[in-house]
């Protein structure tokens, strides 16, 4: 198989530049700077961004095999300006950072802008740049500061880009994938996800033998998906874990249960854990020790499960690559934005082997995924909902009291958005519940309540989202429903926030 190797220096972008690969046909895998490397199969590679300058002491660096391999070769950022110093070139800082949208102006010919005009937008992120271009490359590129944006030598097949072309603001950020994979690596683009749940299938029958394995199921997208796939590999040795842990959704419980029991033979135990999950979290506030605390409660849980079972070793998890990237467990150089329950949150000391079929992939391919599994569409178009449940959505502590308000809010916003049909336009919705007190005034009354927040946002696969334009008609409607429902709120705001800056949710 054919494929195009991704170096990582610790961008939060690197998956995505795999994937932006994937999807134009052509396999991809990420790689750390410091693997030891094979070159079997590999027709290009990519160098993708990072927080660290290139002078810095400890600064990542390229190896020589890479250098010598005589593959093309697209440093993007940090990768090039790493290409840059290495090559004797020179990078420097100057006082001016680009962030975000920034023009930029093609002045020479390069075949990684074939077909692309010669001004358009690119979305930047850096504060150091290349000054001087090593001998026998050329500058391709400035951008409106008159920094360089991309230098080449074609012979060598050596390409440099200051801006992102993964990330989705950069303008032909895809062409220009596109120019570089197929042109300038020759790849074709035969390569789909089929082929993908193929090997998988083959791989998780491979690890787990005739063991036995539980499935960490919630009834979302992910774990679906990652259910059927493995009940693909092993048939009725999967049983699947329910747990309620007391911060699910109004109904979930019972939705759940209706759904998957007995669904496509996957035999569904709930677990009622609210109990142990509650008492754990009293008077925490941290996210963080939220966070771990209930990415440890679950594997516990799921260990006395699996107890309950001869032979049974493995404990599969819906996690995907957004689970892993903002945890930091993907590069090494990777800065955390926070613990996902069942990554970064989970404990040291597991009896269970951890089987993650659907690791490398973003919501999107998990769904084209599910689609090739024949999953309906109810199960696979479902808003994303967090492992940890309303706990990162009431801001600090957790109480029961809380729980019962936003459970009601929730509800009416999703209710409302699926009656005007807004639930299958926008990405993910939900409520937050700030426990700040406001007054209000209701029948002539002074009222004194929390205020609920309502997040909706437009996202592909939840590394970056802009908040959902929702008509204000409707919200009109949610925000009178809720102060009219639920005593305990006075006041409902709507959040305008994109992720970067934000996250989707609010802890
Ligand atoms: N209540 C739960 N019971 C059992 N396992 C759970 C529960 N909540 C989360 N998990 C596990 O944690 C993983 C990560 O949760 P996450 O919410 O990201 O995925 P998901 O629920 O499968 O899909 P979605 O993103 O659509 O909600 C799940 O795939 C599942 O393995
Ligand atoms: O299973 C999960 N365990 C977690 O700990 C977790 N934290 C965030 N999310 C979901 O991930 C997506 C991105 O969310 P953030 O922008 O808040 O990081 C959104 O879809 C979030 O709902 C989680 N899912
Ligand atoms: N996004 C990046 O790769 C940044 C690279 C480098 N640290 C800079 O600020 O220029
Ligand atoms: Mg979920």
């Amino acid at each position: 198989m054919e494929k195009i190797l991704v170096v990582d220096y610790g961008s939060q972008y690197t998956q995505l530049l795999a994937k932006r690969i994937r999807d134009l046909g052509v396999f991809s895998e990420v790689v750390q700077f410091d693997d030891n490397i094979s070159f079997n199969d590999v027709k290009g590679i990519v160098l993708s961004g990072g927080p660290d300058s290139v002078y810095d002491i400890d600064a990542p660096d390229i190896s020589d095999e890479i250098l010598n391999a005589e593959l093309p070769i697209l440093g993007i950022c940090y990768g090039m300006q790493l290409m840059a110093k290495k090559l004797g070139g020179k990078v420097e800082q100057r006082g001016i950072a680009e962030y975000g949208k920034t023009k930029i102006t093609i002045t020479d010919q390069s075949l990684l802008f074939k077909k692309i005009p010669s001004t358009f937008n690119v979305w930047m992120s850096h504060k150091d740049m290349v000054t001087q271009v090593p001998e026998k490359f050329k500058i391709t590129s400035l951008t409106s500061n008159n920094i360089i944006s991309s230098f080449e030598n074609e012979t060598e097949n050596i390409y440099g880009i200051q801006f992102h072309p993964e990330v989705r603001h950069t303008e032909f950020g895809i062409d220009i994938l596109k120019n570089f994979v197929h042109g300038i690596c020759g790849l074709k683009g035969s390569w789909t996800l089929m082929d993908f749940v193929e090997n998988k299938i083959k791989e998780i029958r491979d690890t787990i033998g005739d063991k036995k394995a539980i499935i960490a199921l919630s009834g979302g997208v992910d774990s679906s998906v990652a259910a059927v796939l493995t009940h693909r590999a092993i048939g009725n040795n999967l049983k699947a874990i329910f747990v309620n842990h007391g911060l699910l959704r109004m109904n979930e419980v019972e939705e759940v249960e209706s759904t998957f029991r007995d669904y496509m033979g996957l035999n569904l135990t709930t677990v009622d854990a609210q109990e142990r999950f509650l008492s754990k979290l009293k008077r925490v506030t941290d996210p963080e020790q939220k966070r771990k605390i209930i990415g440890e409660e679950f594997i516990r849980v799921f260990e006395q499960e699996a107890k309950k079972e001869k032979d049974c070793e493995y404990l599969i998890q819906g996690t995907i690559y957004s689970d892993v990237i903002e945890s930091a467990k993907s590069g090494k150089k990777t800065f955390k934005i926070k613990s996902h329950h069942n990554v970064g949150g989970l404990p040291e000391d597991i009896d269970l082997k951890i089987v993650e079929p659907l690791k490398e992939l973003f919501k999107d391919e998990v769904r084209s995924v599910g689609e090739i599994l024949g999953l309906p569409r109810e199960i696979l178009y479902r808003h994303p909902f967090p492992g940890p449940g309303l706990a990162i959505r009431i801001i600090g502590e957790i109480n029961e009291e809380k729980l019962t308000i936003l459970k009601k809010v929730d509800s009416i916003f999703i209710k409302t958005l699926k009656e005007t049909g807004w639930y299958d336009k926008v990405w993910q919705a939900f409520a937050v519940l700030i426990p700040v007190k406001t007054v209000g005034i209701t029948g002539d009354k002074r009222s004194y309540g929390y205020v609920a927040a309502l997040r909706s946002v437009d996202s592909v696969e939840g590394m970056t989202a802009d908040w959902s334009k929702i008509p204000f008609e409707i919200l009109d409607v949610v925000s009178s429903r809720i102060t009219n429902e639920v005593e305990e709120i006075t006041r409902v705001v709507y959040d305008i926030s994109s992720k970067p800056p934000a996250t989707i949710e609010w802890e």
